[in-house]
């Protein structure tokens, strides 16, 4: 059989990138998505977005739900402190095995930790397997209709304490209305939404930041 979109993803990163250079790793995907076949990556537009906010927080340790080919996780590890750590869950074999590809051309393997499974078995689990006190910065990229389960998820296991910030991808397209409804009408958090558009195209989309307020 043929192959399939993440791999042909990894090829054009194999070809039109420089090992241990993200940097070069994340302009090929963007470049292929753009030009050759779109994909779910957050992508350049909102990624600038997703380095401000990951460069004004710095964190130690951070969570991405959706993993999908590894570009967020580049965008984020490059970015991290020598010793700060990124934990990404992504619930399809198919996309982690491609995505470990990818991370690894990056050279960002070691501070990347992709664990496979269903956020909601995986994200109990966080401080028992990981020896996860807390995390820092959450990206939410997986199902939009997990985002609220899930940050109660991370609120009742207490990994989230005052500070930490949570940014949540495609609030508009394809949406995520409860969870905008949920972080913006409550007490515990301080929202703001950033304006941009749906990866490699024209249409409205944009990240929602949230700070927990403990
Ligand atoms: O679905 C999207 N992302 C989620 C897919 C991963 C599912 C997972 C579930 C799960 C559960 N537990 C742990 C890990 C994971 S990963 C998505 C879709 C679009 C899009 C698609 C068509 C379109 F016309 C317009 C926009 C754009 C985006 O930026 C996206 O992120
Ligand atoms: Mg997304």
């Amino acid at each position: 059989t043929g192959s399939s979109r993440p791999q042909r993803m990894l090829k054009a990163v194999q070809k039109n990138a420089t090992k241990g250079d993200p940097k070069s790793v994340i302009s090929a995907i963007d470049s292929y998505c753009r030009h050759k076949e779109w994909a779910m990556n957050v992508g350049d537009d909102k990624g600038l977005i997703l380095d401000s906010v990951l460069t004004e927080v710095n964190p130690s340790t951070a969570l991405e739900l959706g993993t999908y080919c590894g570009y967020s996780s580049v965008r984020i590890a490059r970015l991290l402190s020598p010793d700060s750590k990124l934990i990404t869950i992504e619930f399809n074999p198919a996309f982690a095995i491609i995505a470990r590809q990818i991370i690894a051309y990056a050279g960002l393997q070691d501070k990347v930790t992709l664990v496979e499974g269903a956020s909601g078995d995986l994200i109990p689990k966080m401080k028992e397997q990981f020896g996860i006190k807390s995390f820092d910065f959450v990206f939410l990229d997986h199902w939009k209709d997990r985002y609220v389960p899930d940050t109660k998820l991370l609120e009742d296991c207490g990994l989230l304490k005052k500070g930490t910030v949570l940014l949540a991808d495609n609030v508009i397209c394809p949406g995520a209305p409860e969870y905008l409804q949920y972080v913006r009408n409550n007490p515990r958090y301080e929202s703001r939404y950033y304006p941009s558009n749906l990866e490699y195209t024209k249409v409205e989309d944009g990240l929602e930041k949230s700070v927990f307020l403990g």
